[in-house]
């Protein structure tokens, strides 16, 4: 139930989780079925991270070089790299239409829509780029994270009339063509190390907008993963599993 996710997921006394994956039988014949629950107990289509994890999981355990995992928005795919500790997942297409990402009303052009914060003549954050990528998330560009209370702001535009569904917000700084930096405030869990979903929608919004190429490096507080929008529109996660804290969990 969502009140025991709650629980489970709770920081304190802790440790605790962002999300709580929960494993099924696929059935659309993927080799699992892959829940996703946010620390608040709400159910969504897509985790990046989770599916990293997941991905390696299968794939170890089954000594396979790919897999299929089946989430609420689709099918996506899990190959192992020549590093053990390091697994790529193709999260599928970006949609980019204002009634996917879901957004209330209409927008034509979502590489910037507006919803600013603060005054109107002198705005704090705007024109955030808006991306579904199995999940909603919006980014807003920014030179630097220090003038930005995102514990503060990110509760408000999550829960702002403009998405029906919440939304995942980011703040992203462009430091070069192929290197983004990003804080996130997750949707049903708030600031997070590491937003693997977030960091595809960065990389694909950035190099929509001309901002990037088509590959780039994201930095998150909890570490680095490598984002390509490839030609066919698939966005490709590569980034490192460590089971550290599964250890810990396990004898706790
Ligand atoms: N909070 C997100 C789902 C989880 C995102 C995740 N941590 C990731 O790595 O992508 C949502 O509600 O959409």
């Amino acid at each position: 139930t969502p009140e025991m996710i709650k629980r489970f997921a709770a920081r304190e006394p802790g440790p605790g989780c962002d999300q709580l994956i929960v494993l099924e039988q696929s059935p659309a014949g993927a080799d699992l079925f892959m829940r996703i629950y946010n620390a608040d107990g709400s159910e969504v289509g897509a985790c990046g991270n989770a599916a990293r994890c997941v991905a390696w999981l299968i794939m170890q355990e089954n000594a396979q070089q790919t897999c299929r995992i089946e989430t609420l928005s689709g099918i996506i795919g899990g190959s192992a790299t020549s590093n053990e500790w390091i697994t790529s997942i193709d999260m599928g297409r970006p949609k980019f239409d204002w009634q996917d990402i879901p957004l209330a009303e209409e927008f034509h052009d979502t590489r910037g829509i507006e919803l600013q914060v603060g005054p109107i003549d002198a705005p704090i954050l705007h024109t955030p780029s808006v991306v579904n990528v199995g999940n909603p998330h919006a980014i807003y560009w920014v030179k630097s994270f220090s003038n930005y209370d995102l514990s503060g702001l990110g509760p408000l535009l999550e829960h702002h009339p403009l998405f029906p569904e919440r939304a995942n917000i980011s703040l992203a700084i462009v430091h070069s063509d192929t290197h983004i930096e990003l804080k996130v405030w997750e949707r049903g869990v708030g600031l997070t190390k590491a937003c693997g979903s977030a960091a595809c929608a960065a990389a694909v919004c950035a190099s929509r907008n001309k901002l990037t190429e088509r590959e780039v490096k994201v930095t998150l507080p909890g570490g680095d993963l490598w984002i390509t929008w490839r030609e066919d529109d698939h966005i490709i996660m590569t980034g490192a599993v460590a089971l550290d804290g599964i250890i810990e969990l396990a004898t706790s």
